[in-house]
């Protein structure tokens, strides 16, 4: 079974966020389970695709409205993702360094998405199955049943997966000749709230989507930013299923991004050891019990909440906790916690910015990690800190309900809390002090947590067994 996975970003090729963790590893446990899965993604002008060869698989010229867009298509020649790796190159658009933020951002995916479908259109073998992944693709499903360009491919199965439904990729109907002539009748499916909207496209296109967890399927009908009535009505095409993590990637006995590997049973040891590393290069006190957040500062993190909450702790505490933050985003967010850090020296530390191998760092030598979420469709980040020992605290939303048992509750190992406020975030920390006290209870939850099984196994098969509902015959 051939599939085509369609994604602007995939570890280690060009990563933002959680969409390249997943782009990244899933395809390659498909394969791993006997399907033939590819990634095909822009060309970024990147480390990864600096280092590595390529070649050429196919040239052709795409029309952009009246722009005509020389591109090529790159196949990463030695398949060393444990997958076929495309990059659609376009001179001049799809070249460029950042994934994200270009003030043309909106011709970059739609060029990005054209240059695929001709491409596949012309080539010899049809997939059978065509995953896009978020709005940057989302336009994808709308173009193969509707346009008469792609008429050979109208009978390709298309799979949709919401990592993030706050996000859609709106534009207004003024942008509508950029996209090459569909049928007239069809045009309504591109609408929502009076504009086009890939990710409804998606959704209302594709044969049919998922979520990154069982949970966000309920509450995208709840809070999906404007499209609630349209995951309602849908709601029958809908399937949530757990991301998984890479295990190669992310394991604490021999991750070469961490100065001391340790397992299940050396963790409190190897623990100590790179919470000291960290805290040595932080100027933090690794006698004390360190609290983390990795990730972007956004709303939708609850990253806001995170000065006032680390004040107050830090006003009652005193010298007797630490707090480490990696991140960035929202300029007020990044000031406030430049400020704490001023204010703290020694007791909370902020790295404004984006490091892979820091966060492996972190991940490994932190020994609770905080996730005040709003919203979060799965969140890997709780994950990898399960498998490094590392105790999640995390609000009851979404995936995070979906794969943290409060350690109160039976056979659970990590802290829930409900409200995103700076109340239960502080009633939260408060408990984790508390745990930390407990040193015998804390290595016993860590053992519990280390055990825990969030390979992508059992999701990689649940996606097959999906594809398969489509496309019996394979
Ligand atoms: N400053 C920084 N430096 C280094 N590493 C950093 C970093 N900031 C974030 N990261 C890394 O980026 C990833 C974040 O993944 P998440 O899944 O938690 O969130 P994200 O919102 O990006 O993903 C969306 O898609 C994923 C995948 O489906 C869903 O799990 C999630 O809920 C959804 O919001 C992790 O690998 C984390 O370590």
């Amino acid at each position: 079974m051939k599939i085509f996975h369609l994604s602007a970003e995939c570890y280690p090729v060009a990563k933002v966020g959680g969409l390249a963790d997943v782009v990244g590893a899933l395809p390659k446990y498909q394969n791993l389970a006997g399907l033939q899965a590819a990634v095909v993604m822009p060309y970024y002008d990147r480390k990864f695709t600096r280092e590595n060869e390529f070649e050429v698989v196919f040239t052709a010229v795409t029309l952009l409205n009246t722009r005509r867009l020389y591109f090529e298509i790159l196949k990463e020649k030695t398949n060393k993702l444990g997958f076929e790796l495309f990059l659609v190159h376009i001179p001049g658009l799809l070249d460029r360094e950042n994934v994200y933020s270009y003030p043309d951002e909106r011709e970059q995916f739609i060029a990005f998405q054209l240059a695929f479908l001709d491409w596949i259109s012309y080539s010899q073998q049809t997939p059978d199955i065509i995953h896009c992944h978020d709005h940057h693709s989302g336009l994808v499903p709308f173009l193969l049943y509707h346009s008469k360009l792609y008429r050979r491919l109208a009978n390709v199965p298309t799979v949709f997966t919401i990592h993030n439904g706050q996000y859609h990729g709106a534009f207004g109907w003024e942008h509508f000749q950029y996209l090459p002539e569909v049928d007239p009748s069809s045009i309504g499916l591109l609408d929502w709230a009076g504009g086009i909207n890939p990710l409804a496209a998606a959704v209302k296109c594709s044969w049919l989507y998922t979520t990154v967890s069982p949970t966000y399927l309920n509450e995208l009908t709840i809070n999906s930013n404007g499209l609630e009535y349209l995951f309602y009505i849908e709601r029958a095409k809908g399937h949530g299923i757990i991301n998984g993590i890479d295990t190669e990637v992310w394991d604490p006995k021999n991750d070469p991004m961490v100065p001391n590997h340790f397992n299940a049973k050396t963790v409190v040891k190897g623990k100590q050891a790179n919470k000291e590393a960290l805290c040595t290069r932080f100027g933090l006190n690794p006698g004390k019990p360190l609290f983390v957040f990795i990730g972007r500062l956004v709303i939708e993190k609850g990253a806001d909440l995170l000065p006032e909450a680390i004040d107050r702790t830090l006003a009652q505490y005193g010298d007797d906790v630490n707090f480490f933050i990696l991140g960035s985003g929202d300029k007020e967010m990044e000031t406030a916690l430049l400020e704490l850090k001023a204010k703290y020296p020694g007791r909370c530390n902020v790295f404004i910015g984006y490091d892979e191998v820091l966060a492996h760092e972190v991940y490994a030598g932190a020994d609770f990690l905080l996730m005040p979420s709003r919203v979060e469709p799965c969140g890997l980040n709780q994950l990898y800190s399960l498998r490094y020992g590392t105790m999640p605290i995390v609000r009851s939303t979404g995936g995070l309900i979906d794969s943290v048992i409060d350690f109160g509750d039976e056979g659970g190992y990590g802290i829930r809390f409900n409200q995103v406020t700076v109340n239960d975030i502080c009633h939260s920390i408060n408990r984790a002090i508390a745990l930390y006290q407990n040193q015998p209870q804390l290595q016993i939850l860590r053992k519990r947590m280390m055990a825990l099984d969030f390979s992508w196994d059992r999701s990689a098969k649940e996606y097959i067994n999906l594809y398969e509902s489509l496309n019996p015959q394979i």
